[in-house]
């Protein structure tokens, strides 16, 4: 569900966030509206509030572990954690968490697979980051298919933790009118805005052919 249309309707900082994510158009391909939130992080007030909407949603659910996902999930789950009080999981990319990936004690690793556009990666999680019973809230800066996310889910609930919520800033149109992934409810801050609407649209055709790969 989107922010403007459950309980937020008209709230300013909903704009100003929306105004102050960059949008870069065929990037990393072509054809993508890549939703820049590195602009985002510099305007001081757009990021404060954009953790304070994700904080007054959830100081009072309850929730023990926020888990960020690789890689910009990482830049809004710690402050939401701290401020409410829960732990903080890093949902990384394969490889990159210490730990065995084939039996099961402490220091294990496991694995969930998703599809991209072209192969599938997966995401991993320390099984002894959760305990069964912890309330989760999984953080990202976008949804687009819904893929990583709902790998996360199933990451979390593998561990017996239950899964309250989804937050992320961005919701692209895939995801318009979809209230509920996997049977969970994601929340989401902002559409995407197009490039004729964008603040930051000053990036030269000339720079986008070089980034251009498709
Ligand atoms: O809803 P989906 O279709 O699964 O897409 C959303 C994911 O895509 C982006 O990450 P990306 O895979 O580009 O990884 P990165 O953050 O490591 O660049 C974004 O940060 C989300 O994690
Ligand atoms: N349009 C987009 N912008 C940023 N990250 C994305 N991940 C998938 N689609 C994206």
């Amino acid at each position: 569900m989107f922010a403007a249309e459950n309980g937020l309707k008209g709230d300013p900082r909903l704009e100003a966030i929306s105004q102050a994510i960059r949008v870069v158009p065929h990037f990393p391909k072509k054809g993508i509206m890549f939703q820049d939130i590195t602009t985002l992080l510099l305007d001081h007030k757009a990021f404060q509030d954009t953790v304070d909407i994700f904080v007054d949603r959830y100081r009072n659910m309850d929730i023990s572990v926020v888990a960020g996902i690789e890689a910009r999930g990482f830049m809004f789950g710690p402050s939401i954690a701290l401020a409410i009080g829960a732990k903080f999981v890093p949902l990384r990319k394969p490889k990159k968490l210490p730990g065995t990936r084939t039996k099961y004690h402490a220091g294990k690793v496991i694995c969930e697979e998703y599809e991209l556009e072209y192969g599938t990666d997966c995401l991993e999680m320390q099984v002894d980051a959760v305990q069964p019973g912890d309330r989760a809230l999984i953080v990202d800066d976008l949804v687009a298919t819904g893929g990583t996310l709902s790998a996360a889910i199933r990451l979390l609930e593998r561990m017996g933790a239950q899964v309250v919520e989804c937050g992320c800033v961005v919701g692209l149109p895939e995801v318009k009118g979809q209230c509920r992934l996997n049977g969970k409810p994601v929340y989401i801050l902002v559409e995407p805005r197009e490039i004729d609407n964008c603040r930051h649209a000053d990036i030269s055709s000339e720079f986008l052919n070089v980034q251009c790969s498709g």
